[in-house]
């Protein structure tokens, strides 16, 4: 069957987008695999990984149609080689010695559904990616986009642990488009260029478990509580509002692309000596008495290098905080009791 495509690109081209961050003497060598990379999230996902000049080997790997996706990308004239791996034989070749794995794999939302109802198949999913990860590239940094992400994080933990592999600072769960969204909502009601504000989310990522701290958004706005709840709600059910308006045509792909993409690059720029590179994830923590919470997180060479504290909650965020607990740690459990039910070892 398939069929593996590799494309160089132009060195003109390479030059001038080295230069703005590196001499291409001195850019290190970074290959990132996209896992789901023909679907509504993976195109364009592809297409903004293909624009980054830290990438120089971008692997897109699906169950289906990753040929075309590749060539297509692969005409594009930036720095990275494109190679193209279809099916589960070509998993190994499409993981083995990548940096980062961005995981969109997976089937998406509904009208009418949860995140939670796509446990069942996306589980599954995600479990056989994590295991060929732990095989062929353990020291890799994963961004799980791949919901429900609440439970596909502590899935993917345990299969780690389980292959002797885990490193909670290598696993990130990818929370960026909550933030993109806060962003967004916020600057339109605090009437604020977009591109100077800054709103962190915690908690998780569905509905109620997302919690924006707009006390702490940046510039601040004398806004009214009513004002203040709405942008709450709105950020908690932006998804949603996709899902919706997309009737049944899947949920959000171009902004979850964008978001992942600026995560993705936050990654790399930590692997790289970057200094002071902090982005909302939800990873293994201590800040609260949960084992997993997104918060603000600064990324080094290492991946997590600190989890930041929450920093100080108004009433109605403490409030909100206090919801997102019980939610959050069902879906936790939820994702262990799936890896200690027999699941782990029917590969
Ligand atoms: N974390 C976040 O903020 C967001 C997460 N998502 C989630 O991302 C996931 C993907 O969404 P879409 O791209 O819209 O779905 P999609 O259905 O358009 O694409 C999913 C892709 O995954 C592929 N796939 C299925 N099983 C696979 C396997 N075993 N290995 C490799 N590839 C496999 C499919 O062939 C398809 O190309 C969904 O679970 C969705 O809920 C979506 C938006 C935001
Ligand atoms: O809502 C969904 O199903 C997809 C998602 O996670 C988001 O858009 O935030």
């Amino acid at each position: 069957m398939f069929r593996s495509i590799l494309v160089r690109s132009s060195s003109s081209a390479k030059q001038s987008l080295l230069r703005r961050n590196f001499s291409s003497e001195s850019v290190p060598q970074r290959k990132v695999a996209i896992l789901g990379a023909a679907g509504g999230i993976g195109q364009p996902l592809s297409l903004l990984m293909k624009l980054n000049p830290l990438v120089s080997s971008l692997s897109l790997f699906d169950i289906a149609n990753t040929p075309g996706v590749a060539a297509d990308v692969g005409h594009i004239n930036t720095r990275s080689e494109v190679a193209g791996y279809m099916g589960d034989e070509e998993l190994a070749k499409a993981l083995k010695g990548a940096d980062l794995v961005i995981i969109p794999a997976g089937v998406p939302r509904k009208p009418g559904m949860t995140r939670d109802d796509l446990f069942n198949i996306n589980a599954g999913i995600v479990k056989n990616l994590c295991i060929a990860i732990a095989e062929h590239c353990p020291h890799a940094l994963i961004n799980m986009i791949s919901n429900p992400v609440n439970s596909t994080v502590p899935i993917a933990a345990e299969i780690f642990k389980k292959a002797g592999v885990y490193d909670e600072k290598k696993l990130f769960g990818v929370t960026t488009l909550d933030v993109v969204r806060a962003k967004t909502f916020y600057a339109g009601k605090a009437n604020v260029p977009v591109a100077e504000v800054n709103v962190p989310v915690i908690g998780g990522h569905a509905g109620i478990t997302i919690l924006p701290l707009f006390s702490q958004a940046t510039p601040q706005a004398n806004l009214s509580d009513d004002v203040l709840t709405a942008l709450t709600k709105r950020t908690q059910d932006g998804g949603t509002e996709v899902v919706e308006a997309k009737a049944g045509k899947g949920s959000a792909t171009l902004s979850m692309a964008y978001a992942g993409a600026l995560f993705a690059d936050a990654c790399l720029k930590g692997l790289n000596g970057v200094p002071d590179v902090v982005e909302c994830s939800y990873v293994q923590s201590t800040i609260t008495e949960l084992p997993f919470f997104a918060s603000k997180v600064r990324l080094g060479k290492n991946g997590t290098e600190e989890v930041l504290d929450l920093g100080p909650l108004s009433d109605f965020e403490k409030q909100g905080l206090e919801a997102v607990k019980p939610e959050l740690k069902s879906s936790i459990e939820k994702g262990v009791k799936f890896m200690h039910s027999g699941a782990l070892m029917c590969r």
